[in-house]
This record gives structure tokens, C-alpha cells and sequence, in this order.
């Protein structure tokens, strides 16, 4: 077991690898980056070091492996290589972790196996995690590997709350249940509220909006997640940048018996073709916030669905809280659309629910609050460090199997009887 203190998070998407180096000593970010348009003719890596200018290679990226050889080189250059003693683990986001894995988890070929069995679940995301997962295991085979699964803050919602409506012994025979996502932003931003407020997690309750490229709402009561938007899948709830979010099951039976699309194209709509970009073909907030300010149409509805479906979710969560401390938006379009957040909560006062228009325009990285002082819900900006997050989790599990090693060796050599190893697999 190495003695490090630094841990690398590898946040491997289906065209990109985010990446960060942190040192759990202080929490410091030594370096972060981010492998874009991995598999396309041009491909782009923007590497971050602690201290320094940032820089950028345009070179092509054939593949995960490819990226990953890439990122390893960057960090070498700085004397922060993947063969340094320093490091104590390698934490990988790893999206569907279905109903067994509810604890960050290390990663063995059994694990590995199970992830893989879960991709029908998480077809844009579990592959591409698998990747992350092998090459980084070739390249540091002998450090431990472990999974922090997005769906694992969730596993604490009510089954009324997880629970389809449909036949219980075919939903248990299929596992068909809501599992949720970006469980470790929703866990991590829940928190950092709660301290923003000065209040205990245990005592608080919040609506977190994690708006990015993939969206999704959780009610969070005493730190525990009660609700969440997201399903089965990474399909369900929020309108997103290319995927529908709630739709009528009926629209699949239609576009399939009178429509003619097979079952694949109907998964290829609603996931990559969906969403703002199905409504105006663009996914980008900025590019639909541009264009409606000129008055093309397309992509002012684009907007105004995607508000209304955030306001039905707010409304939704308000009742399932029953009392409702602060509402929180997060990831790239929460964290820097002022626009969506004052239409997202506009003409709410009623239920307590305000945004300062000053305080709201104000950018800084800086977790902060957009209400006014007297508004009995707090509104709040807080950016979302899924990867500080998942470096924690990784750390405190290899620690903690790392102490019970000990003891357990300490106990043999005494003659007493070990305890078991704590495997959380
Ligand atoms: N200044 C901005 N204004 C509005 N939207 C923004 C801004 N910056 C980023 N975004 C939105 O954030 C999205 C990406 O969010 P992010 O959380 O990084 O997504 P992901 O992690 O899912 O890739 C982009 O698609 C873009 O729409
Ligand atoms: C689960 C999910 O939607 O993740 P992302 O936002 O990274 O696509
Ligand atoms: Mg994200």
C-alpha cells in the first residue's frame, strides 16, 4: 500500500476525459484538464497546472487509450507522472452502479464485469467509463482503483419515490427502478449549501438543480436524497442539451408501430437527438440564449420548455420537502445562465421564493447566495467539484481498508481473530 496522499480522478465521458490531480493533504488541485473530441479528426487537450499557464494540443485522439497516454504525459512533464509514489489511488466517475453498488467501491475484474453488464442502463456513459477504468489500470496496476457511482447518493430515496408504477414482478425480475444521477454533484453541492447557510446537512432542506449538459433535480431532506429527476436511465426528468427528459411512454409504441422507427432509432432520438437541440438544434444554453434574444423562434420555445419543466420540478420537490430552506443551481448552464435562473424562479414570492437581479448578474467562481436577506428560501449558486468529491470518497475507502489491513495483521500476530477486510464490493 502506498504511502501517497494524492489522488487522481479520471471523469471519462463518451467524447472526453476530465481529469484532476488532487493532494487530500489540503485539497489542493495540482492540475485538471479535459481531453475533448476523442475519436473525431481533430481533437483538443487543455491541461491546467497548478501553478502556470494553462495550454492547449489540437492533435487527434483516436481513442480513450490514445487521450488517457496523452493526459499521463502532461502530468509526467510536470514531475507529477502516474509512476509517483505519491499517489494512493485512481478515482473513476462511474455512472449506473444499478442496485448493488451504493458505496464507493475498488475495482476488481468482478466489479468491472458487473459495470459492464449495467451498460444497456447507461449506454452514453458506462462504456466510456469502463475505458477510463482499463487503460487506467494497465498503466498503474498495482494502485487501487475505485468506482464512486452517480447513482449511489440515491439509494436512500423512499421506494415510493424509486417505485414504477408498473408490475411489480416484472419490474423486480428486470431491476426496472429509478436509480438517479449526478448523485456525487447532488451530494457534494447539498452540503456546501448547508455550510454557505451556516447551518448543519442534517438540519436543512434543499432543492439542488444540477443544470449541465445533462440535467437533473434532487430533493434533498437532512442530507439524504428523497427525490430525484433521473430514472432507469439518464433519460428521465429535466429537459436537457440533447436528450428529451419526461415523455409519455405512449411516444415510443407510437413512433414505433405507426412511425416505423426501429427500437435503436427511438433511443438515438431521445438521447442524442432530443432535448434543446431536437426543439431548435442547438444544445448549447448560450448559443439558445443568443438566438432568442434575437427572436428566432425555435430557439425561444427551446427556452421556455426548458424553464417550465425546471418549474415543474421545483413546484414538485417544494411539496415532497414540505419546507424548503434553499434552492441551489449548479453545473455549467446553473452555475453561469443569470437568465435561466431568474426564469426559473421568477413570480414565485408567494412561496417565499425570490432572486435579487443584482446579486444574480454577479460571476464569480464563489459559492453564493442570489436572494435577498429577508426571502425565506435561500437561492443559491454553487459551483459543482464532482472530482474533488469522488477523490474524498476514494481516499477515505482506501484508508480505511488500509487500517483494517493493519489491525487485522496486528490482531493475527497477537493471536487474536482478524476481522474482516471491510470489502465494500
Ligand atoms: N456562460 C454560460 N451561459 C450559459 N450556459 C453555459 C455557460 N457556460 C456553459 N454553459 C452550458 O453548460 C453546459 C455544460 O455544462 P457542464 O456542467 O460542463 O456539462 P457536462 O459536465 O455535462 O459536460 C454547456 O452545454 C453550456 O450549455
Ligand atoms: C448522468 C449524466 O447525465 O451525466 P452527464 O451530465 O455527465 O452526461
Ligand atoms: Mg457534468
Amino acid at each position: 500500500m502506498s504511502e501517497g496522499t494524492r489522488v487522481l480522478v479520471l471523469n471519462a465521458g463518451s467524447s472526453s476525459v476530465k481529469y484532476q490531480l488532487i493532494d487530500m493533504l489540503d485539497g489542493a488541485h495540482l492540475a485538471s484538464g479535459l481531453v475533448e473530441r476523442i475519436g473525431e479528426p481533430s481533437g483538443r487537450l487543455v491541461h491546467t497546472p497548478h501553478t502556470g499557464e494553462r495550454h492547449e494540443t489540437v492533435q487527434a485522439f483516436p481513442d480513450h487509450s490514445a487521450a488517457l497516454k496523452a493526459v499521463a504525459e502532461e502530468l509526467a512533464a510536470e514531475g507529477l507522472g502516474l509512476d509517483s509514489p505519491e499517489l494512493a489511488a485512481i478515482g473513476h466517475r462511474v455512472v449506473h452502479g444499478g442496485m448493488r453498488f451504493t458505496e464507493p467501491t475498488v475495482i476488481t475484474d468482478e466489479v468491472l464485469r458487473e459495470i459492464r453488464r449495467l451498460i444497456p442502463v447507461a449506454p452514453l456513459h458506462n462504456p466510456a467509463n469502463i475505458t477510463g477504468i482499463e487503460v487506467a489500470r494497465t498503466l498503474r496496476p498495482d494502485l487501487p482503483q475505485v468506482a464512486v457511482f452517480d447513482t449511489a447518493f440515491h439509494a436512500s430515496m423512499p421506494e415510493y419515490a424509486a417505485r414504477y408504477a408498473i408490475d411489480k414482478a416484472v419490474a423486480d425480475e428486470h431491476r426496472v427502478r429509478r436509480y438517479g444521477f449526478h448523485g456525487t454533484s447532488h451530494q457534494y453541492v447539498s452540503r456546501a449549501t448547508a455550510r454557505l447557510l451556516g447551518r448543519d446537512p442534517a438540519e436543512v432542506n434543499v432543492i439542488v438543480l444540477h443544470l449541465g449538459n445533462g440535467a437533473s433535480a434532487s430533493a434533498v431532506s437532512g442530507g439524504r436524497c428523497v427525490d430525484t429527476s433521473m430514472g432507469l436511465t439518464p433519460l428521465e426528468g429535466l429537459v436537457m442539451g440533447t436528450r428529451s427528459g419526461d415523455i409519455d411512454a405512449g411516444v415510443v409504441f407510437h413512433l414505433h408501430r405507426v412511425g416505423g422507427l426501429s427500437i435503436d432509432e427511438i433511443d438515438d432520438l431521445l438521447n442524442r437527438r432530443s432535448g434543446l437541440r431536437g426543439l431548435c438544434g442547438d444544445n448549447d444554453m448560450r448559443e439558445i440564449m443568443r438566438r432568442a434574444e434575437e427572436g428566432d423562434a425555435d430557439a425561444g420555445l427551446a427556452f421556455d420548455s426548458y424553464i417550465h419543466r425546471l418549474r415543474k420540478y421545483i413546484g414538485g420537490y417544494y411539496a415532497v420537502l414540505g419546507r424548503v430552506d434553499a434552492i441551489v443551481f449548479t453545473a455549467g448552464v446553473g452555475e453561469n445562465a443569470a437568465a435561466v435562473r431568474a426564469a426559473a424562479t421568477a413570480g414565485l414570492e408567494e412561496l417565499g421564493i425570490e432572486v435579487d437581479p443584482e446579486l444574480n448578474s454577479v460571476r464569480t467562481g464563489e459559492p453564493r447566495i442570489i436572494s435577498p436577506e429577508y426571502a425565506r428560501v435561500a437561492v443559491a449558486v454553487v459551483p459543482t467539484d464532482e472530482e474533488l468529491e469522488i477523490a474524498r470518497q476514494a481516499f477515505a475507502l482506501v484508508h480505511r481498508q488500509q487500517r483494517e489491513r493493519e489491525e487485522s495483521g496486528a490482531s493475527k500476530e497477537s493471536g487474536a481473530p482478524a476481522k474482516s477486510s471491510g470489502s465494500t464490493d
